[in-house]
């Protein structure tokens, strides 16, 4: 009882909300579906009461042999038919309307799903907990929605209907009107039953379904394409998939058994009081109590009251699982985010540059500081090198600093003030950043460079400066459309680049955003070749003479031209200062050097 009580909240809570979501994404149309879904109700027992008067004036009309009563009898017809029409054309504009709302609530429910997914930190996109709960929004909410919605008019036509017939039975028995209702109450509470059962299993298996999901993306996409071949991985990944299909299949068909027996046991209940109804019916016209008009509308009303009633209770029970469902969307669209509060666009200090201040970090879960209380100041313009060995911290560093994540505690300083207290954007803007894992888009040569500023995103002259300064612009003008070669497979006449070149792209992008003044780069030259690498640092002071910059790289060759290195291990900073200085030091650093310098001899 309990459980029913808190079973109809639920569908009235999301009910309210899911109308109101279609309301909001086109009011006329849900205008139009209610009139038509009013005209649909009201429309059904009109039909009834007209096939009655058409039988008792077809039974007149036999009898007497008038003319006037066959004129009636055909006229009574004609009213029907016209009836009818109205009802198919009302049935035709509900279907109509709820496809048209179908596609724009789809959309609409997207564009929420991804407007929210932009408001979210890194963090959450590494949580697959959360994973989970975007996936099975993603999945589902998008049809359900409209699917309440359709139910919710549904419900209210089937309403309408039954009222108006009730209204017609009564004349026969209120008796039965109650035993068609009682006889469908078994199917309704099973439905409800089922539909629980459903939704827990669908929540349940999420994280199989995105196995399935990324199983898929292995086997059938380019990137994997390769080594997928040559490991002659296919068929075991597509065993692993058929694998988690044959398991949620079992799942799934033993509830659709049960639930189809139960639903077809339950239906007898209905249609042994249907046919005790009939019988009653019946005998009560052989008796001359009703006349054969009447027996015909009451078989009509009874056989399509019931069904409506069931549909009612169907509905009520389909439209419980909606809301389970969408309770799954509000779920994500409501995770709290944190505003950022940062206000500032300027710092308290100008000039002061960069600070780390005893800045320890955790990734969420992990047991072990991925950085332990690391301080240095970067001066404008000065260039700081980072090394250390695989896992040490340093692209970990790198993510606090462009506030990808906060530090656990200690801060981080821009000019003087704490970056929490920057603007976000304000503060992005100032930065230049290529990552190690930076994105290829599949975007045309130049777009690729002009993501780095999205402001400039189209400004070719721009591309142009920035890509000089990558090194990316001697192949680029080799290519056949130059910045306008549609890079990657996917789409038409897409091309691919080496490793090397994308390497460059990703760099001119970091150039593109003149405005920052932190240049940060994450094993910027590591596929490219000597030449290219060489020609990059050697005009690297040129190229930025105001800028900080932060350099990541395994190449001791490179490191060197930095004003001051940092070496770093198990995220503490064990080493600071010139190469020189290093060398003196014959630390770790020195170490490294040597044994690189050896390679090389
Ligand atoms: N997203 C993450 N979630 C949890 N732990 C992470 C995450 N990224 C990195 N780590 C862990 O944090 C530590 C530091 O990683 P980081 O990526 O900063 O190393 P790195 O010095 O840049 O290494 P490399 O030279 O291999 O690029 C490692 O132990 C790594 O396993």
């Amino acid at each position: 009882m309990v459980r029913g009580v808190s079973q109809l909240l639920s569908i009235g809570r999301y009910g309210g909300r899911a109308i109101q979501l279609v309301w909001t994404t086109n009011r006329r149309l849900t205008i139009v579906l209610a009139l038509f879904t009013l005209i649909s109700g009201l429309v059904p027992a009109i039909v009834a009461y007209a096939g009655k008067l058409i039988v008792d004036t077809v039974v007149l009309a036999s009898r007497t042999g008038a003319p006037q009563d066959r004129w009636a009898a055909i006229g009574y017809l004609g009213f029907e038919a016209a009836v009818v029409a109205v009802q198919t054309g009302s049935r035709q504009g509900v279907a109509l309307c709820q496809s048209l709302l179908r596609v724009l609530l789809g959309q609409k429910v997207n564009e929420l799903i991804l407007g929210k997914a932009l408001t979210l930190d890194l963090a959450h996109f590494e949580d697959s907990e959360f994973y989970d709960k975007m996936t099975r929004s993603r999945r589902e909410a998008s049809s359900r929605p409209l699917s309440l919605v359709g139910r919710t008019f549904g419900l209210v036509q089937d309403s309408l209907i039954l009222m108006t017939y009730g209204g017609l039975l009564i004349q026969f028995s209120v008796w039965a009107v109650v035993a068609l209702m009682v006889a469908a109450l078994p199917a309704f509470i099973s439905e409800t039953r089922f539909a629980g059962q459903a939704f827990r299993l669908f929540q349940w298996r999420t994280p199989e379904s995105r196995q399935q999901n990324y199983l898929e993306w292995l086997i059938a996409n380019e990137a994997p394409a390769m080594e997928i071949k040559l490991y002659q991985l296919g068929h075991m990944l597509l065993d692993r998939y058929r694998a988690i299909f044959l398991r949620l299949y079992a799942e799934d068909r033993d509830l659709t058994i049960r639930r189809g027996v139960w639903s077809y046991l339950l239906s007898l209940v209905s249609t042994i009081a249907f046919y005790g109804a009939y019988v009653w019916i019946v005998w009560e016209t052989i008796a001359g109590q009703i006349t054969l008009g009447e027996l015909t509308m009451y078989l009509v009303v009874f056989r399509q009251g019931q069904t409506a009633f069931a549909s009612i209770l169907t509905a009520v029970g389909g439209m419980y699982e909606d809301s389970l469902y969408l309770s799954n969307l509000y779920e994500f669209l409501e995770e709290e985010v944190p505003e950022p509060l940062g206000q500032a666009s300027q710092g308290v200090v100008p000039n002061d540059g960069l600070r780390f201040e005893n800045v320890t970090f955790y990734y969420p879960g992990n047991e072990n500081p991925a950085l332990k209380a690391v301080s240095f100041h970067l001066k404008p313009g000065e260039k700081l090198a980072i090394v250390g060995e695989n896992g040490s911290g340093k692209t970990t560093l790198i993510k606090l600093l462009t506030r990808l994540y906060s530090p656990t505690s200690g801060q981080i300083l821009l000019d003087g003030l704490v970056l929490e207290k920057w603007e976000t954007v304000a503060l992005q803007r100032r930065i230049g950043v290529i990552f190690q894992s930076f994105m290829k888009y599949q975007f045309s040569v130049g777009e690729n460079v002009g993501v780095g500023d999205v402001v400039h995103l189209s400004d070719r002259d721009r591309w142009s400066v920035a890509a000089s300064k990558g090194n990316a612009l001697p192949f680029i003008d080799q290519l056949s459309n130059g910045f306008d070669t549609q890079l990657g497979r996917w789409f038409k006449s897409g091309r691919e680049l080496s490793g090397g070149q994308w390497q460059k792209i990703a760099l001119s992008r970091a150039f593109m955003r003149t405005s920052a003044d932190i240049l940060v780069l994450d094993e910027p030259t590591s596929a490219m070749d000597a030449e290219s690498e060489v020609q990059i640092f050697d005009r690297f002071r040129e190229m930025t003479p105001n800028q900080m910059a932060i350099l990541i790289s395994h190449r001791f060759s490179t490191v060197r031209m930095a004003d001051r290195i940092m070496v770093m291990s198990a995220g503490d900073v064990t080493e600071q200062g010139s190469h020189e200085e290093l060398l003196e030091l014959k630390g770790r650093y020195a170490h490294l050097f040597a044994l690189q310098a050896a390679g090389y001899q």
